[in-house]
């Protein structure tokens, strides 16, 4: 049997967003994914035969394709991405610290073990999406973490935001057990999780992506294989430095129009309109306004990416004082008991005189 992953286009757009899938993604399967907004934009529909492919890695000249999947993580980012996987009819086994987030998805039929080794032992690939480096690096590799249930012909894909540094710590402990290693990170927020729209930054075992490119199309709506195991972690540290540097300057722009007696909506309107319109500060500066702060990407995380991409400037000599000033404007806002709101609530820390 000679089968092939496919993709081609759909023209015709479909007001209803839905995933068709066959049963789990054992052998073979299709998963079909319709997105309507991306008709009109002429992206490719996926459609994936997940089967025996002439690229392959082994020596019969046919690719292993994992069957069993596994997901650590199940926050703001992980739960749906997670979903999305049991919803295109993979077989997912999960685990979170905090028991109870697993509940709503063994009820969309995921199966649960009671530790990362536990997950990574009985699974084929596991991916992670954990808070922080700390975290990242306890998972993988604590002492009921993923490498004492991990081991040769299995993969690990870390998409939590990390520096490169801990991303080598992980990747190099996983590949001491025989295992292939991809760091993973995301861009795009709790929406496009939603909506299986990330932006993936890899790097790592190359015949780890070839494996997964299925999964993270579920999960994403673009990928990127940038090389060597630290790129990823570089290229999304990079962007998020640029993020929370555009959040805090948008902020001064808000307060400061308020402040000036303008109407900081029309000011949203004439940005929108502009070269430097951004979809974050026509979906986020309406809220702003309102002082609402609803949590897509917590204020911590943001100031957890600052602070690592401004150690990552540093360790090449690079001045960066942009990004070091809007860190400050984090700092005093999570001192002010922000950290659980979304980062846009970093204008809360301009609100009053420093
Ligand atoms: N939210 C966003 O818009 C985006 C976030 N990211 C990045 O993705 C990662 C996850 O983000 P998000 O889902 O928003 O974060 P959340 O804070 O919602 O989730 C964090 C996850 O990490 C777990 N965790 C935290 N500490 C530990 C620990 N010590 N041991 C084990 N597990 C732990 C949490 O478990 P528990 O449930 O028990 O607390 C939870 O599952 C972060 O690195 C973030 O920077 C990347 C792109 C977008
Ligand atoms: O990391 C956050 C994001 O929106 O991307």
């Amino acid at each position: 049997m000679q089968l092939k992953t496919l993709s081609f286009s759909l023209s015709s757009p479909s007001s209803s967003s839905f995933i068709l899938h066959s049963p789990p993604l054992s052998f073979p399967s299709i998963s079909c994914k319709f997105r309507p907004s991306s008709f009109s934009s002429s992206r490719p529909l996926c459609v994936s035969l997940i089967t025996i492919s002439a690229n392959s890695n082994d020596a019969t000249g046919q690719q292993e394709v994992p069957t069993r999947i596994g997901f650590l993580g199940l926050g703001i980012m992980g739960s749906p991405m997670a979903q999305n996987l049991i919803k295109a009819g993979c077989n997912v086994t999960i685990w979170n610290r905090t028991k109870s987030k697993c509940d709503p998805l063994i009820n969309l039929g995921a199966k649960y073990e009671s530790s990362p080794m536990e997950v990574a032992s009985s699974c084929d690939v596991t991916f992670a999406m954990l808070a922080d480096p700390e975290s990242a690096v306890d998972v993988a590799c604590g002492t009921q973490g993923v490498i004492h249930g991990i081991g040769p012909g299995k993969g690990y894909v870390d998409i939590s935001t990390v520096d490169g540094a801990t991303s080598k710590l992980i990747g190099g402990n996983i590949k001491s057990t025989g295992a292939l290693f991809l760091e993973a990170p995301v861009s795009g927020s709790k929406k496009p999780a939603e909506d299986g729209q990330l932006i993936f930054l890899t790097a790592g075992d190359r015949s780890l992506y070839d494996k997964v490119v299925s999964f993270l199309d579920i999960m994403g709506k673009s990928r990127f294989y940038l090389g060597d195991v630290g790129n990823g972690a570089a290229m999304k540290l990079v962007v998020n430095m640029i993020m929370g540097s555009m959040m805090a300057t948008f902020s001064e722009g808000l307060i400061l129009s308020e402040k000036l007696g303008l109407d900081p909506n029309v000011l949203i309107e004439v940005v929108s309109q502009g070269a430097i319109s951004a979809p974050m500060f026509s979906t986020k500066g309406p809220s702003m306004v309102q002082a609402l702060y609803p949590t897509a990407f917590p204020l911590k995380h943001q100031q957890k990416d600052m602070r690592l991409a401004l150690g990552m400037a540093e360790s090449v000599a690079q001045p960066t004082p942009i990004a070091a000033a809007a860190n400050e404007l984090y700092k005093v806002a999570k001192s002010r008991g922000l950290s659980d709101e979304d980062f846009s609530a970093v204008i809360e820390a301009l609100r009053t005189k420093l």
